[in-house]
């Protein structure tokens, strides 16, 4: 029986005071039985939050993460670092990052590995741009992206993946897939692990959507057989919509 998970994804959103503000807001209430609950925070954020979340069910997650473990590469964080702190998650490959940050599936591959070996839990995003949706390329890309994402890590570290599956032009745009349409590419998916492993391993694997989920939908994702939880950007800011995300994947 896989444990939803609701996960906020904060962005590039929120200083030091305002995420304590926030976790205030929703402690006691964004922790439901038989709902996992995940805040990934911007890194000047994470010590705090952490702190913030000791003694209650709520798990700190961070948005990125470095390969290496240390070096010359300015501005990067890396697993050490997120261990350190006490972080549990770990978003790797988000479109935003893939897009902006020119992250390759190869570079995606050796960050999960980076997270495996430092103890953190990787949320993997896949997911088709417009175009690649309008050539009826969705499920080619999400294969190719799982594949490249889950390579060499063995079935018992597998099965504990995240994956959020996020249609990128449901990113951010209010235009969210059906849940229907969600649904199908999740179950394939799920047999794209299959494939790489065997059906129990793949039945372990919590997959997220992810794109536009709201208080008012989340449920009717979450209810669909292959959908796990949701990872959530924008409706994920605000204490209020936070908990009400949490309470509909109850
Ligand atoms: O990581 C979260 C996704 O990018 C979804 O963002 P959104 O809920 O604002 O559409």
């Amino acid at each position: 029986m896989r444990k939803p998970i609701i996960a906020g994804n904060w962005k590039m959103f929120k200083t030091v005071s305002e995420a304590t503000a926030f976790f205030a807001d929703v402690k006691g209430k964004a922790e439901v039985d038989g709902v996992e609950t995940v805040i990934c925070a911007p890194f000047t954020t994470l010590p705090a939050l952490v702190d913030a979340a000791k003694g209650t069910t709520i798990a700190i997650g961070a948005q990125n993460l470095h390969f290496e473990d240390s070096g010359a590469y300015t501005g990067e964080i890396s697993g050490v670092m997120l261990k350190d702190l006490g972080v549990k998650y770990v978003i790797i490959g988000h479109s935003e990052r893939r897009a902006y940050f020119a992250e390759s599936d190869e570079i995606v591959n050796k960050k999960v590995h980076a997270a495996y070996k430092h103890g953190l839990t990787p949320i993997v995003c896949v997911g088709e741009k417009l175009e690649e949706r309008e050539a009826e390329q969705t499920k080619e890309v999400c294969k190719v992206q799982t594949e490249a994402a889950f390579q060499g890590l063995s079935a018992a570290q597998a099965a504990e993946v995240v994956v959020a599956y996020e249609p990128i032009w449901a990113i951010g745009t209010g235009k969210s897939s059906t849940a229907a349409d969600a649904e199908d590419v999740i179950a394939f998916i799920r047999d794209v692990i299959a494939g790489l492993y065997d059906a129990a391993t793949a039945d372990a694997v919590r997959i997220q959507y992810g794109g536009s989920v709201k208080p008012n939908n989340v449920t009717e994702y979450l209810g669909q057989s292959n959908i796990d939880g949701a990872l959530v950007g924008g409706a994920s800011l605000e204490p209020a919509s936070f908990i009400a995300l949490v309470e509909g994947a109850k």
